[in-house]
């Protein structure tokens, strides 16, 4: 059976990238999918922002929704302090099998946990079973029409805390405009929009952060 796209992603990483080293993998990654093959990655340009609003937020709990072949996982990991962690959200089982090994390459799987499943039925659970008390960061990269209830959700589980910061890929395009008025609108988060570009494309995209004022 021909091999997926995702698959020759990994298979490029394999070959190409130091093992152990994040910025080899991110670069490999942005190499093949800017030159071969597009694939939604945030991407080298978008990724500046992410890591910038990452160090500001030096999360010890970091989630992510979408973690596709594992790209942004690996941004954000790399930038945590050591005690610190990702949980990485993937309803896509081939996805989340190729992120493993992609991100196992990069040698920061102590550091993240790959979670399979819908973020709706997957928050409620962050408690319980991933002994989450409070998330510091969030990168919402996932369907962009639950954008929206998941923060809500996010919000009425109590996970978030004056100062958790929230980032919003693909503002711009695809969009996600039921999300942007909502936070826009809602007095307990101040927003920052940050106008770029669609991954590897000269699209205008942009990022949006929210940061929960409790
Ligand atoms: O659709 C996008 N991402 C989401 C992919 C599916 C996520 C599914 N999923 C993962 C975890 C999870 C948990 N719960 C429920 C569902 C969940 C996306 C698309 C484009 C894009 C595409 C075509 C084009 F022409 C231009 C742009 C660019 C991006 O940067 C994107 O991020
Ligand atoms: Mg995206």
């Amino acid at each position: 059976m021909d091999q997926s796209k995702e698959q020759r992603i990994l298979n490029s990483v394999s070959y190409n990238a130091v093992k152990g080293d994040p910025e080899s993998v991110l670069d490999c990654i942005d190499n093949y999918c800017s030159q071969k093959e597009w694939a939604m990655n945030v991407g080298d340009e978008k990724g500046v922002i992410l890591d910038k609003v990452v160090e500001e937020a030096d999360p010890t709990i970091a989630l992510e929704f979408g973690t596709y072949v594992g790209y942004s996982a690996i941004r954000i990991a790399r930038l945590l302090k050591p005690n610190a962690r990702l949980l990485t959200i993937e309803f896509n089982p081939e996805f989340a099998s190729i992120a493993r090994e992609i991100i196992e390459i990069a040698g920061l799987s102590e550091k993240i946990t790959i979670i399979e499943g819908h973020s709706q039925d997957i928050i409620p659970q962050l408690r319980e079973k991933y002994q989450v008390d409070k998330v510091d960061f969030v990168f919402l990269d996932h369907w962009k029409e639950r954008y929206c209830p998941d923060t809500i959700l996010l919000e009425e589980c109590g996970y978030l805390r004056k100062g958790s910061i929230l980032l919003a890929d693909n503002i711009v395009y695809p969009g996600a405009p039921d999300f942007i008025k909502y936070i826009r609108s809602h007095k307990s988060f101040d927003c920052t929009n940050y106008p770029s570009h669609l991954e590897y494309m000269k699209v205008e995209d942009a990022m949006e952060k929210a940061v929960y004022m409790g």
